[in-house]
């Protein structure tokens, strides 16, 4: 057979190439562009990289200096991006909220919250506009914490007392001040203390310890026979068994009583249980036992670690910075010089004091990877295409310690927000201890009494040193992850009474 090529066969062969190959780099051209990550190995893609870390927003940080701040990760079977900057933080978490503002299904937390039936879990919707609705204008707002003002300086001042009967020993402060904001939430949920209280501050705390999301089996969601092998799901629905019995005789209990004052007509003044059966029998929205029940569990875990753990990063930093502790002493007993305590009313005029709870919240942010998001679409990100069902975590902690927004971001220096607007109510994006967007935290104003009360009643009240043989500097800050961050080993400082505390009447 002859092999012969026309000239004419040749040209034809020549553009056909060319058209390919132009096609062919168009379309590679116009693939999304897709978030960069590490190498990822088969099946468990990069969870590799965060096995063994005891602290993932630090893994995060490390593998973000070497990825960038939007980095992709495979996570098991799950697409994750980690945004470790401000400025992608506000793409995710403003331009596209509304993209962002869903919650992954983990399997913990649909064990904890009645099916993701509270405020924290529950998908964005109807339902979960509605529980905001009644967080902003009626759990949670100025006027209901202000009503519980009475409760947080009883509970405060018995705090003091009990540590002025320790003057000149080791008081272990972590676990009185863990007690005292649990006695100040459940007094403000229940009312009256309930015989079980103690039982169900227990189960909290456990059910707390065991959400922090970072479990083998919440990264391989079809596999569900993780949840036996791990035994996570056991140890949590035995814990959360506990708790639902617990909550149920206490809404048993409020509706009895609310049904005998009603016979009574002497309606008293309300716990957040009360508002949420009084809303529940309004009926204007549904709310079963079980929702008011997955709500009051939120407040309980939102409610009451929280604070605490920022109170007790807040000593331990003064502790080591005693500059700080002496100015923050002195700006406190000069405005309740006389008054012999401190009260709420005049507690506005503290500005160090807010500084120094600032800068604690930048540096030991108690949820450093916020709550995780999902996104309900795809969409671009900082030019980058996110597939529809990514989870997100936005890296709080590596933001507010970000060398190209903070200077000296590892120093603990409350001065740099003295005559700085930087504030952490979402607006400021290098600094979002309480997250942003239509998912920021609404416990805002119910915390901070409960962090600002105590810090300033034991500065006014108490100098404070480490046991003998501690040098500041030898101070231990190590953290533990869970599903807040608070620090490991507990503390244990030595109380004097300040001569200003002897005028109390
Ligand atoms: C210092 C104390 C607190 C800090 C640092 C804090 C921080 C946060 C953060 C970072 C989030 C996630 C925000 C996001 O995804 O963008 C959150 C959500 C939430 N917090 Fe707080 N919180 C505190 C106290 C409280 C308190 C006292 C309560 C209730 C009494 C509370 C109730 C909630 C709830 C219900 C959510 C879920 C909001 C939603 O998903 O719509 N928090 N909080």
């Amino acid at each position: 057979m002859d092999f012969q090529v026309s000239l004419f066969q040749v040209l034809i062969t020549f553009f056909l190439v060319l058209f390919m190959t132009i096609r062919i780099s168009k379309a590679r051209n116009s693939a999304p562009k897709l978030v960069p990550g590490p190498w990822k190995l088969p099946l468990i893609g990069n969870l590799h990289q965060l096995a063994g870390s005891d602290l993932p927003h630090r893994t995060l940080r490390d593998l973000a200096n070497k990825h960038g701040p939007i980095m992709h990760l495979q996570l098991g079977q799950v697409p994750t991006v980690v945004v470790s900057s401000p400025e992608i933080a506000k793409e995710i978490m403003k331009t596209h909220d509304l993209v962002f503002a869903y919650r992954p299904s983990l399997v913990v937390s649909m064990i904890t919250t009645y099916g993701c039936t509270d405020i924290a879990f529950s998908p964005l919707g109807n339902y979960w506009r509605h529980l905001r609705k009644i967080c902003t204008e009626e759990l949670l707002s100025a006027a209901r914490v202000d009503s519980f003002g009475s409760i947080r300086e009883e509970e405060v001042l018995n705090l003091v007392e009990t540590i002025k009967t320790n003057e000149g020993l080791a008081v272990n402060l972590s676990e009185k001040v863990f007690a005292m904001t649990y006695a100040i939430t459940a007094r403000a949920a229940f009312g009256k203390k309930c015989e079980d209280q103690d039982a169900f501050i227990r189960t909290i705390s456990e059910e707390t310890k065991v959400n922090s999301g970072f479990f083998i089996s919440e990264f391989f969601p079809s596999l569900k026979f993780l949840d036996a092998v791990s035994g996570l799901k056991q140890r949590v629905e035995k814990i959360h068994g506990e708790s639902d019995r617990i909550l149920g005789e206490i809404v048993n209990y409020h509706k009895e009583s609310r049904e005998k004052a009603k016979r009574r007509e002497d309606a008293g003044k309300e716990d957040l249980v009360d508002v949420l059966l009084r809303l529940q029998e309004d009926g204007q929205f549904p709310l079963t036992d079980d929702n008011v029940k997955a709500i009051i569990f939120d407040i309980f875990s939102g409610g009451s670690e929280t604070s605490a753990t920022v109170v007790d990063w807040a000593m331990a930093e003064m502790i080591r910075n005693p500059r700080v502790m002496a100015k923050a002493q002195a700006e406190v007993r000069e405005a309740f010089q006389g008054k012999g305590n401190v009260d709420e009313t005049g507690i506005h005029q503290l500005k160090y004091l807010k500084c120094v709870i600032k800068e604690t919240l930048r540096l030991h942010p108690v949820f450093p990877l916020l709550l995780p998001r999902e996104s309900s679409q795809s969409c671009k990100v900082n030019g980058f295409e996110m597939p529809s069902k990514t989870r997100v975590m936005v890296n709080a902690w590596a933001i507010g310690r970000d060398p190209n927004h903070w200077t000296e971001p590892e120093k603990f220096d409350p001065e740099r927000f003295v005559n700085s607007s930087v504030d952490f109510t979402g607006t400021d994006f290098e600094f979002i201890p309480f997250g942003a967007g239509r998912r920021i935290c609404p416990g805002m104003l119910f915390a901070l009494p409960n962090v600002e009360l105590p810090l300033a009643q034991l500065l006014f009240h108490f100098d404070w040193e480490l046991p003998s043989g501690m040098k500041e500097q030898d101070f231990d800050m190590t953290e533990l992850f869970g599903m807040s961050v608070r620090r490991k080993n507990e503390l244990v400082l030595v109380p004097s009474l300040c001569h200003a505390s002897f005028t109390v009447a």
